[in-house]
């Protein structure tokens, strides 16, 4: 009763004819794009014993992880990644203590004043301090810029002051990119194979595999966990005043101020407020909120690049908005509309998460006559809804007006996801995407 979609082999299911069809269309996207040409916008392909089922259009995608959101809130975690978290944090959890830490975090940033001009400001100063520690390295050295580092450094620098209070400078970017290569390392050879084997084969069998992707998170968490802990000690030894932080000014002031108060209930309070909680929250956002933006902004820059036309127009709508004389804000959106367009554009494109996270449906679904059973992993493949041809017209070509021809197709472009399990980021990168691209 599952949609559509290649013959499985047993054992193996449609491994095979995955490979091979990324191998030929020179990426996972293609694939998926064959498999939705062939078989329509739901289909269902068997990765090894396990059925898939994969959505390539807005409509469907709406359909199951709107309307039937509570149905498959649950993401498939990854042994691997459930073993390091414990099931803990954001991105790895399930259950009560995501749930709860999902809420915590939108309320936090919310206090934070993310989307507004208290973010706009975090963003602006990073801006105006690495584009000062640019000048200067280039007045004193003559050293070209490295734009992948010089993005990878302000998103870095964005997300960690917003967490931890501290941006990289001079001293500390070192300590950054190291990080940042570790993990970066650990992404490239992480492949389905590490996704889905238990983690005793993993260790046992590929121990250098296990502790490639283990330290790299595991430096992350050292990173961010530090920096928690020291400010919980300096609060209880009272060299820090509680008082300051009725004004919290990161992440781990608004968590810590809520442990306080949960520990004081009659009790004890709710105990998903713990160090550990703090902990994981915080490496899941620090994770997931720096290559996503920096790697988007990466592209769109890219883009510009080579499109000088699209380029000029953006800028004679900037200066006709700014009138030459003031930076950008996020009050400006609404009258940059061809800028709008093009962020969108450069989304589109992007395809962030070639293969997006997996769902597991909890109760059965009905699509199109087809029925999903209990326990198959669903998704939004974001790459391959994204260039759609029924919903965006030559696909390949990087097209910004597209957006404003139809001022409604804007509406189907899903880059940070959709229902229960979407990016809780996303007002962070588009005020990122839209202060940090071009202004
Ligand atoms: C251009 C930038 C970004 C893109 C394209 C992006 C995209 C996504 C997508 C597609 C998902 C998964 C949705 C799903 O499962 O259906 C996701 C989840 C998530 N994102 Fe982002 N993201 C971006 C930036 C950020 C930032 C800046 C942060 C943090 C500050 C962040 C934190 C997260 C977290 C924690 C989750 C997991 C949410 C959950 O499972 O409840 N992302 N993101």
């Amino acid at each position: 009763k599952l949609p559509p979609g290649p013959t499985p082999l047993p054992v193996i299911g449609n491994i095979h004819q995955l490979v091979y069809r990324a191998w030929k269309g020179k990426g996972i996207v293609a694939a998926l794009d064959f498999y939705r040409k062939k078989y329509g916008n739901a289909f269902t392909v068997w990765l090894g014993p396990i059925p898939t089922v994969n959505i390539t259009n807005f409509v469907t995608a709406y359909e199951i992880f709107v309307k039937n959101g509570k149905k498959c809130v649950d993401r498939q975690l990854a042994p691997i990644f459930e073993h390091h978290t414990g099931g803990l944090g954001l991105l790895s959890a399930n259950g009560e203590n995501w749930a709860e830490m999902r809420r915590f975090t939108l309320l936090a940033f919310r206090k934070l004043g993310v989307g507004g001009a208290q973010m706009e400001k975090r963003i602006m100063d990073e801006l105006d301090g690495r584009c000062s520690e640019l000048n200067q390295e280039i007045s004193q050295t003559g050293r070209a810029i490295v734009p992948v580092q010089f993005f990878d450094l302000t998103v870095g620098s964005v997300i960690n002051t917003l967490l931890v209070g501290k941006r990289f400078d001079e001293n500390t970017k070192d300590d950054f990119l190291k990080i940042k290569k570790l993990f970066d390392d650990s992404t490239e050879t992480f492949n389905l194979f590490d996704l889905n084997v238990p983690v005793w084969l993993l260790k046992w069998f590929f121990p250098w595999r296990y502790n490639l992707t283990w330290n790299a998170r595991q430096n992350i968490l050292n990173h961010v966990g530090k920096e928690a802990v020291e400010r919980l000690e300096r609060l209880d030894s009272g060299e820090l005043d509680s008082r300051e932080q009725e004004e919290p000014k990161d992440f781990v002031d608004v968590f810590l101020k809520k442990m306080k108060e949960e520990r004081e209930k009659d009790g004890g309070g709710d105990k998903n407020y713990s160090m550990s909680s703090l902990k994981f929250v915080l490496h899941d956002l620090w994770l997931a909120g720096q290559g996503t933006t920096a790697t988007t902004l990466y592209i769109g820059f890219m883009r510009l690049a080579v499109h000088q036309e699209i380029m000029q127009r953006i800028r004679e709508e900037l200066w006709k908005v700014t009138q030459n004389s003031r930076p950008l804000t996020l009050q400006d959106r609404p009258n940059t509309p061809y800028l709008n367009a093009t962020i969108a554009e450069i989304q589109r494109l992007a395809s962030i998460l070639n293969v997006n996270f997996w769902r597991i449906n909890s109760e059965t679904i009905h699509l199109d006559g087809y029925e999903v059973a209990p326990g198959a992993m669903m998704t939004a493949q974001l790459g391959a809804l994204h260039v759609n041809e029924e919903m965006f017209e030559n696909p390949e070509k990087f097209d910004p007006e597209r957006f404003l021809r139809d001022e409604k197709l804007i509406q189907q472009l899903i880059p940070f996801g959709i229902g229960k399990r979407s990016c809780v980021g996303e007002q962070i990168a588009r005020s990122e995407l839209y202060l940090l691209d071009l202004s």
